[in-house]
């Protein structure tokens, strides 16, 4: 396990004290402990990176996890081969065909070969399938299409938008993955839809605690025997899905399942996470990780930035000033990719509107594997390490008045858009989020081609949420959902 002295690993960074078992739980301030939900990370490490510095620790449970909050020092750590893998999660090996060791299959929570194979494999074919190519973005219209029409039927009425978002981007994700085009009140996409939110939901940064004290956790907690049987209802949709590939064996098929099954075709070594009978719980798995890490993402995003579009209405008439000037108004011509490079304003908005979101706030754990220097900072062996995501983005080093809402920050002299480097809600390094360019591109086409046939407005009885980072009390999950709205739609044209 981790380098330890008589007193626990050694060289830590600093951090509060803890006691055995539960380690700083006890340490942590009553405001960031929220009854019976757990702990509400993003401040609880927004406090953290303030007492004690850009990179410190503090024991979830057992095991020391390093929080680091400085974009440079983050750049360099996750880039080390040392510091790629996953910390063991048990006891979620049970729910994905892992072993009692606590190593499992998938993308999200695999290390070692395993994960590079299966990493590689699927950026491969992700690509393959049509990123760089007109059919995925052909894909995704159409799906932008379809809810456009679903929420013409009502306008000018107050609605949440949140489900009805999230609906749309994994049926784009189910045509790409699984190649079939569902219609949006199918009972089916309604129980996808409902269970990986059910799986997000139940899977609370909090339970890292659990993680860390697997058994303990698994007899006490309702939540564990919830998450199972959330999972179990994906894998057996999924499993439902690859059965129907099975069946009907199709050359001139090109969607994700057929070409991994093809893949497993190729592998008769054991050791290989394709072969034969693993190989299908791999695919099961990698599956899964793919609509969990891309959908309420994904969608989330988009209700943060309509949230702060509400907030900002000056910034909404901006965007459509620049939409009528390089898209045109007509129904028929919806934002496209080729657009993107001339839509400046866009790009800014959704620049910012990352920034402040942050919706994966302190991304995913990572496993230290050997010793580490990263400048200055000692990374012991065995100690877990987190990305403090949404404290870089709200950094006053980095960015003037960090709470405010300003897409100028990232427009240069001339109008053109400006990428920062220091905006990086899809983490850094050898294990940054694999669906980042599929983010990027189902982002932009869905804001761009809502805000396209829509004006979005708050309803006036309405007031709108306090969206400050001080005033979120809702977030204690892995992922930052925005606080609850309405809004009103009024058709542009
Ligand atoms: C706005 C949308 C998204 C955001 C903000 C986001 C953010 C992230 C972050 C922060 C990580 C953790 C990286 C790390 O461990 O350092 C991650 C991992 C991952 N994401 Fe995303 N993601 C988004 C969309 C997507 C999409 C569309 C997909 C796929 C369809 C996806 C699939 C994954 C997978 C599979 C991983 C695990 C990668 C690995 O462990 O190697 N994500 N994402």
């Amino acid at each position: 396990r981790f380098a330890t002295g008589p007193k626990g690993p050694t060289r830590l960074p600093p951090g509060p004290p803890r006691v055995p078992i539960i380690g700083s739980i006890p340490f942590v301030p009553r405001e960031f402990r929220i009854k019976g939900r757990g702990l509400h990370t993003p401040k609880l490490f927004h406090y953290l990176a303030r007492k004690y510095g850009p990179v410190c620790h503090i024991w979830l449970g057992p095991v020391p996890t390093i929080v680091i909050s400085d974009a440079k020092i983050l750049r360099e750590a996750f880039k080390s081969n040392n510091m790629s893998s996953r910390p063991i999660m048990k006891p979620f090996h049970e729910f994905r065909y892992g072993s009692q060791d606590g190593t499992q299959r998938g993308l999200v929570l695999s290390s070692g070969k395993e994960w590079e194979d299966q990493r590689k494999f699927t950026i491969k074919q992700l690509k393959g399938l049509g990123l760089a190519r007109k059919s995925m973005e052909s894909m995704i219209l159409y799906e932008i299409g379809q809810l456009a029409d679903l929420l013409t039927e009502e306008l000018d009425e107050p609605i949440d938008l949140c489900f009805k978002t999230n609906l749309s981007v994994v049926n784009a994700l189910w045509m790409i993955l699984v190649g079939e085009r569902l219609s949006l009140d199918d009972q089916r996409l309604i129980r996808i839809v409902q269970s990986i939110e059910n799986v997000l939901k139940s899977a609370q940064v909090a339970s890292l605690l659990a993680l860390l004290l697997p058994n303990v956790f698994k007899m006490i907690s309702p939540r564990f025997e919830r998450a199972k049987v959330m999972f179990e209802e994906c894998k057996s949709l999924m499993r439902t899905a690859i059965n129907a590939h099975i069946a009907s064996r199709d050359d001139n098929n090109s969607d994700f399942i057929h070409v991994y099954l093809n893949e497993i075709d190729q592998h008769d070594l054991e050791s290989s996470s394709f072969c034969g009978e693993k190989g299908l719980q791999s695919l099961e798995i990698v599956l899964i990780d793919l609509f969990i890490g891309g959908s309420e993402t994904t969608s989330t995003s988009i209700n943060w930035t309509i949230l702060y579009l509400l907030h900002n209405p000056e910034v909404q008439d901006k965007i459509h000033a620049e939409l009528d000037r390089v898209v045109g108004r007509s129904r028929d011509d919806p934002p496209n990719l080729c657009h993107n490079l001339e839509l400046d304003y866009m790009n800014a908005v959704i620049a910012e509107s990352m920034r402040k979101s942050t919706v994966v706030s302190s991304g995913v754990p990572h496993h230290v594997d050997e010793d580490t220097w990263i400048g200055d900072y000692f990374f012991p062996r065995g100690t877990s390490v987190m990305a403090n995501l949404t404290y870089i983005h709200h950094d006053p080093q980095l960015w003037e008045n960090p709470e405010e809402f300003n897409p100028d920050r990232f427009l240069g002299p001339s109008g053109h858009f400006v990428a920062s480097p220091n905006v990086m809600p899809f983490s850094v390094g050898k294990r940054f989020c694999l669906g980042k360019e599929l983010a990027e591109q189902e982002f932009y086409l869905f804001l761009s081609g809502l805000l396209h046939r829509f004006r979005f407005e708050n309803p006036p009885d309405q007031d709108l949420p306090n969206i400050s980072f001080c005033h979120d009390d809702v977030n204690t999950g892995f992922l930052r959902y925005p606080p609850s709205y309405n809004v009103i739609l009024r058709p542009r044209f």
